[in-house]
């Protein structure tokens, strides 16, 4: 296909060469094309992975470029994109869509359809095979420009404001109330493109009749949906196909305005390339912010799309400089390094990141057995060394008795109990409890209480003054044989294994705090504190928030229900956290510098960010978090 204007046929003596369109592919991976431009003896080489004279034809043009690949992969659940950049007047908008004369005066001569018209008829034909294998896709389109750093829907008739463009976490940059519409054949799909072509801004000056005077945008939007049984993922596909102004030196007062535009955007599109190209590692700076055009690119320039660039030059002498910089300029696009990813549906995002967040917690639950086992196999060697023979749990002892005796004997006084000071044992806990229930057990009922906890529906959860049956039954008699008693507490937190106390914790060093419930004790007439917001909730807290209706919990006179006793008290001793190598804060309080973020946990009601203690966690569970 010719890549130039008609006028621009004619070689000068000591002109441009004669080469006009340079296809770049980042997915290209055979030997390049060379191009030459000479001038005065000079010669400057570039090489692209193809060069396509003027005798070239559209079709020659999407086979050359190899554009069906792309659309392939956009089907695949890729964010695929091309462009057509070049000075103006230089064949963008003939090679993107076709001669104007023809797209928009009637019928359009299939011969002369533009890389829109071929990408769709590939892409219906690609989606009538799928749909013949079973799975579904839904096709849907945009259109807009860039006009003045203004953003305009060209599939509203009567646009009234620019839209704008917004940024976010989950969808990137993306236009506010862009119309997408949907269609199902090509027809369909001419119709919008047409009318959209309508709407373009277009002046006429020396070098082209019809001019473009923005950047247009049209997005295909590939959904696929998974009918067949054979556990495909349901993906999100993009097509963007962008013919971009032409870079020009305004010499004409009256289109001032709009070339210092173009121009502006072409540059921080330049300086976006330029630094993806140079910039390496995680912490690059990509100046995408500086214009509508980089913002709404990002994700093909830089993310995980694959990106086609057709430079077209023109090929007059006067054009010379123009054509060195869109060489130059399109040289450095090729560098650019693509690492395509399909897009996953957010559905199945989740699941992974649910997947992935179990196998976190159960890297956790297991490091955590490991310690109570360390401290509990100490503990021993350490009675036995005190006194031969007395630190096994005889028969009808239970190692947390001492613990309630101890709770007991201090009378609800403030004063933390701690292990040190006796020996600590289980309240409640029957003769049936042995040594390897406390070496094992922890682990046997946290699955126990996982799995109702799992399986519970709010209805089926207990009330306030209700005992947790389901719970209860599922669990050792000796844990439940009476209202658990628990040990004195040593501070507001509770004994939640990821939460730090850093005061008291660190002064006991052995066991974590547990959160004294004063409301146990009727007698005592001192108002019961909030002490821990629903954000810090465990989750046997939560277990007892979602049984009680909001008009019971929000009670405020009368007698309070006695809460330990609705509350599950898992078996596992409290564990030896000391110092805490993690610890967790509410949503942007208590972060210290030291503190490095490992992940967020998703919760109810409020997120729980974990923080990471590095002066305090040694290279075993370090390795455990990073492995997993
Ligand atoms: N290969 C070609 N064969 C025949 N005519 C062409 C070819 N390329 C471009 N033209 C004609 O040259 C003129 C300018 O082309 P076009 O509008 O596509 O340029 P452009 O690069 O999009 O310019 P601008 O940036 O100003 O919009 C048009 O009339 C177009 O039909």
């Amino acid at each position: 296909m010719p890549r130039m204007p008609p006028t621009g046929r004619l070689m000068p003596p000591g002109g441009v060469g004669a080469g006009n369109v340079f296809a770049e592919g980042q997915e290209h991976g055979e030997e390049p094309y060379c191009h030459e431009v000479r001038r005065a003896g000079q010669v400057r080489l570039f090489s692209f992975h193809a060069v396509l004279g003027p005798e070239t034809s559209q079709e020659e043009v999407f086979e050359a470029c190899r554009v069906e690949r792309l659309v392939n992969m956009a089907v695949q659940g890729c964010s695929c994109a091309v462009f057509a950049f070049g000075q103006t007047g230089s064949g963008k908008t003939y090679t993107v869509t076709g001669p104007h004369s023809e797209v928009l005066g009637g019928p359009q001569e299939p011969v002369s359809h533009g890389l829109i018209q071929r990408c769709l008829a590939h892409l219906l034909g690609q989606v009538q095979l799928r749909s013949t294998d079973g799975g579904g896709v839904t096709l849907s389109t945009s259109y807009l420009e860039i006009y003045n750093e203004q953003v305009w829907d060209l599939l509203d008739p009567q646009p009234r404001r620019p839209l704008a463009v917004r940024g976010s976490r989950t969808r990137g940059f993306h236009v506010e109330n862009l119309s997408v519409a949907e269609f199902c054949s090509l027809d369909e799909f001419t119709k919008l493109l047409e009318e959209g072509l309508r709407n373009r801004h277009t002046s006429s000056h020396r070098q082209n009749e019809r001019s473009s005077r923005g950047h247009a945008i049209l997005t295909v939007h590939i959904r696929t949906t998974v009918t067949s049984a054979d556990g495909g993922v349901a993906t999100q596909g993009k097509l963007s196909l962008v013919d971009l102004a032409g870079s020009e030196r305004g010499r004409d007062t009256e289109l001032q305005e709009e070339t210092s535009n173009i121009n502006r955007s072409l540059l921080s599109l330049g300086k976006c390339i330029a630094a993806l190209v140079d910039a390496k590692g995680r912490d690059r700076h990509i100046p995408y912010r500086d214009s509508k055009l980089t913002k709404l690119l990002s994700d093909s320039l830089g993310g995980t799309g694959v990106t086609l660039m057709i430079a077209c030059v023109s090929p007059t002498a006067a054009c010379l400089p123009e054509t060195l910089n869109t060489l130059y300029y399109s040289s450095r696009a090729k560098r650019i390094r693509a690492r395509p990813a399909a897009n996953r549906d957010q559905r199945d995002k989740l699941v992974h990141s649910l997947q992935r967040e179990v196998q976190l917690l159960s890297a956790e639950n297991l490091l955590l057995r490991q310690r109570l086992s360390s401290l509990q196999e100490a503990r021993r060697r350490e009675l036995e060394a005190k006194d031969p023979g007395s630190s096994r749990p005889q028969s009808g002892e239970c190692m947390w008795e001492n613990s309630a005796a101890n709770s007991t004997q201090t009378g609800g006084s403030s004063e933390p109990a701690t292990v040190q000071r006796s020996e600590p044992r289980r309240p409640g806990s029957s003769s049936s409890c042995s040594e390897a229930c406390l070496l094992q057990g922890p682990g046997r009922e946290t699955d126990k209480l996982q799995t109702p906890l799992a399986d519970a529906s709010p209805a089926s959860l207990p009330r306030p003054g209700e005992a947790p049956t389901a719970l209860t039954t599922s669990l050792p008699s000796c844990h439940y044989s009476e209202p658990p008693r628990l040990p004195e507490p040593c501070c507001p937190c509770h004994w939640h294994p990821l939460l730090s106390c850093p005061t008291h914790c660190a002064l006991q060093g052995a066991l974590p705090p547990l959160w004294r419930d004063r409301r146990s004790n009727e007698t005592d007439p001192r108002p019961v504190p909030l002490r821990r917001t629903k954000q810090c909730m465990g989750y046997t807290e939560w277990f007892q928030e979602a049984g009680g209706s909001s008009d019971q919990r929000a009670r405020p006179v009368g007698p309070r229900p006695l809460m330990s006793q609705h509350r599950v008290v898992p078996s596992a001793p409290p564990l030896p956290i000391s110092p805490a190598p993690f610890s967790s804060c509410s949503e942007g309080a208590g972060r210290k510098a030291h503190q490095r973020p490992m992940r967020t946990k998703y919760k109810e009601g409020g997120g729980l960010n974990i923080w990471m203690d590095t002066d305090h966690i040694n290279m075993s569970d370090l390795h455990v978090w990073v492995k997993s």
